[in-house]
């Protein structure tokens, strides 16, 4: 037959203590049935090693703890959800990582193979999996918007919408531009950044840190994004020329005005915009870096 433990007894206003005398306490179960407490356990109580019960009978019910199940399911329900959030960034940051690093390396190696002959066909080659890559970066834009990653939207923004009108405005749509040598520097720059940055993010989603790898995403960019735009520039000061002479995307107007408005004005105002997002994300990029080591160095001291 199981023996009874000593049991202490406090109270407060709403809250009743009980202390049971057991060591080494195992396969303890305890239960709640309206106002009866039951209790079972093996432990070392009073007359030793055995197993121990009691059931005491409550003035009143007890009430369910409402606000401690209401937070722990809130917490499951955080738990699930970051989870999810670091699964889902994982694999978005992992195929962006293959996909540049795909870009980067084929480049490289028939850089190495045909020399400068490989300069005029790299839209051939690599513009299939940079349509994917770029398409997929609007990701992070939504990223952004949803405040699943700590970053503004408007430099997200800028560099998507700066980066995939050059692909598919400026290279896409121009067969005369996919010739151009541009294509190779325009390409080779933006992958360049791309091979540190997202696995950079990747170590990110399990809070690891590689300190070379953190150095080289905060610091890389402070040549490449100014020869990015460079690049970008040229591409479209080139495709100028061509949009003059095809009209495409020329905007008709009425006979009496005039025949149609060139596509190359809008080009000209891009060109000014684009030395704007160089300004906007030049000075993001360099307070991302600030804030980084900033922290770095604090959490060193
Ligand atoms: C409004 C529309 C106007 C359109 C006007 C068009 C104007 C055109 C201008 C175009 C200029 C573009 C030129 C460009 O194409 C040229 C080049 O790209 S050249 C190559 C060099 N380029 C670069 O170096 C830029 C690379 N890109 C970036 O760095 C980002 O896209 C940028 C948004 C610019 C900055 O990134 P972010 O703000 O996210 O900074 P951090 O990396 O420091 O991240 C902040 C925190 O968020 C976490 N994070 C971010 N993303 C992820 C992710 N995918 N997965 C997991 N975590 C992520 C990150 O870890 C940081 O968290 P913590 O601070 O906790 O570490």
């Amino acid at each position: 037959m199981a023996l009874t433990p000593l049991v202490y007894w406090a109270q407060r206003h709403e809250e009743i203590y009980l202390r049971v005398e057991l060591t080494d306490a195992q396969n303890i179960a305890v239960h709640v049935q309206e106002n009866v407490l039951h209790f079972r356990a093996q432990g070392r109580g009073a007359k030793g090693q055995n197993e121990y019960e009691f059931s005491l009978e409550l003035l009143l019910p007890v009430k369910p703890d409402e606000k401690r199940n209401r937070l722990k399911a809130m917490r499951q329900k955080e738990e699930g959800f970051v989870s999810l959030k670091t699964v889902f960034l994982f694999v978005y940051n992992l195929v962006q990582f293959l996909g540049f690093s795909w870009i980067f390396v084929n480049m490289t190696v028939r850089l190495f193979i045909f020399g400068q002959d490989s300069l005029y066909d790299t839209f051939h080659t690599i513009s299939d999996v940079m349509f994917f890559c770029q398409i997929l970066a609007t990701v992070e834009v939504l990223n952004a918007a949803f405040g699943l990653v700590r970053t503004g939207v408007t430099p997200a923004l800028i560099q998507v919408v700066g980066r995939n009108f050059i692909l598919f405005i400026i290279f896409g749509s121009l067969e005369e531009m996919h010739h151009q040598p541009v294509v190779f520097f325009v390409f080779y720059l933006w992958s360049a950044i791309e091979i540190f940055r997202y696995p950079f993010y990747m170590l990110g989603c399990f809070n690891t840190e590689w300190k070379t790898l953190t150095w080289l995403r905060y610091t890389v960019w402070m040549p490449l994004y100014p020869l990015g735009v460079l690049a970008e520039a040229v591409a479209v000061i080139q495709s100028i020329r061509i949009f003059d002479e095809t009209k495409l995307f020329s905007i008709p107007l009425p006979e009496a005005i005039g025949s149609s408005i060139s596509f190359s004005y809008i080009l000209y105002i891009y060109l000014v915009l684009m030395f704007l997002g160089l300004f906007i994300n030049f000075r993001h990029l360099y307070k991302q870096r600030k804030r980084r080591f900033r922290t770095k160095k604090r959490k060193a001291n």
